[in-house]
């Protein structure tokens, strides 16, 4: 029987188990098996994922992320705010200010600290990737997705795509509380035109400063909140002249609200809470597929 320490931590809802890799050991091997079997609100401990807080040759910390499928993902909004505070007040880092590794680039985070607890984030997500060949979606190389006719099963649907170094695809709805979430996010988010899937999030705008936001995760399906879907979703709000590049855009999850904005240097900045719900010992047979 082999066994880790954890914490797990939650941006909006959207929790993951949390395994500090400067204290313990987990097997590579093993990781995809080990997220799918944390993961389970049955037999595990619950969570849309496993996030892994790794030393880094270029910052203070990395970060890894498994979706509760067991896939690795190569950036997560809610995780970066929960391991900035984690990092901050497990002396990972030295000052509020300090550099995150993901599997797609360096990010800066920045806590807001009350009573020596970290309240509050604001990452800086770096700049979106628009070319479709970078999201990746199939189709002409250079080219942006935005507004672009989109079939599935016969019907055809408008569709921006942004990535935030990973993939998303935005849908704009009249009502996000009819939102086609369960239906039609799972079509999308395994379509052979996204050659590495794609999350899916659904948009309804309340004004030029405010978006309703629901959203089916690429290896997690409905999660209460997706912190680099709801910057890919001002990202495309921008490129579709809904909603201003430079102001802040409160994003209306359904775990609660970023407040996200794509500033005029090109660079997504993301604010939200983060919080821990409790720590704990894992125990698991090593070798079982999960
Ligand atoms: N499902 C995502 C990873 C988690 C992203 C999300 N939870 C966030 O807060 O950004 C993917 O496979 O790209």
């Amino acid at each position: 029987m082999r066994s880790f320490s954890f914490a797990k931590m939650h941006g909006l809802g959207n929790s993951y188990i949390y395994v500090d890799l400067f204290r313990e050991t987990l097997p590579e091997d093993e990781l995809p098996a080990i997220a799918r079997r944390v993961s389970d609100v049955n037999t595990g401990i619950g969570s849309d994922g496993l996030i892994l807080i790794c030393p880094s040759d270029e910052a203070p910390v990395k970060m890894r992320i498994f979706n509760s499928d067991g896939s690795e993902g190569k950036n997560c909004g809610n995780g970066l705010r929960c391991v900035a505070k984690y990092a901050y007040e497990h002396g990972l880092v030295r000052g509020r200010s300090f550099l995150i590794e993901t599997l797609s680039g360096l990010v800066e985070a920045e806590v807001a600290v009350q009573n020596g607890k970290v309240a509050s984030v604001t990452v800086d997500m770096g700049e979106p990737r628009l070319a479709r060949s970078a999201i990746p979606m199939a189709g002409p190389e250079a080219a942006q997705v935005v507004a672009e006719p989109f079939v599935v099963n016969g019907r055809e649907y408008t569709i921006t795509a942004v990535s935030m170094g990973n993939p998303h695809v935005i849908f704009y709805v009249e009502d996000i509380d009819e939102a086609p979430v369960t239906t039609l996010g799972p079509l999308v988010e395994k379509d052979p035109r996204f050659p590495e899937g794609v999350n899916v999030e659904f948009v309804e705008v309340v004004n030029e400063r405010e978006l309703h936001f629901r959203v089916w995760e690429r290896g997690s399906g409905v999660t209460q909140a997706c912190g680099t879907g709801a910057c890919a979703a001002v990202v495309a709000s921008v490129l579709n002249g809904k909603t201003a590049r430079g102001v802040e855009t409160v994003v209306h999850l359904a775990g609660g609200d970023l407040r996200i904005v794509w500033g005029h240097d090109g660079r997504v900045r993301m604010t939200g809470p983060a919080e821990t719900v409790c720590t704990g010992v894992y125990f698991y047979e090593s070798g079982q597929n999960g």
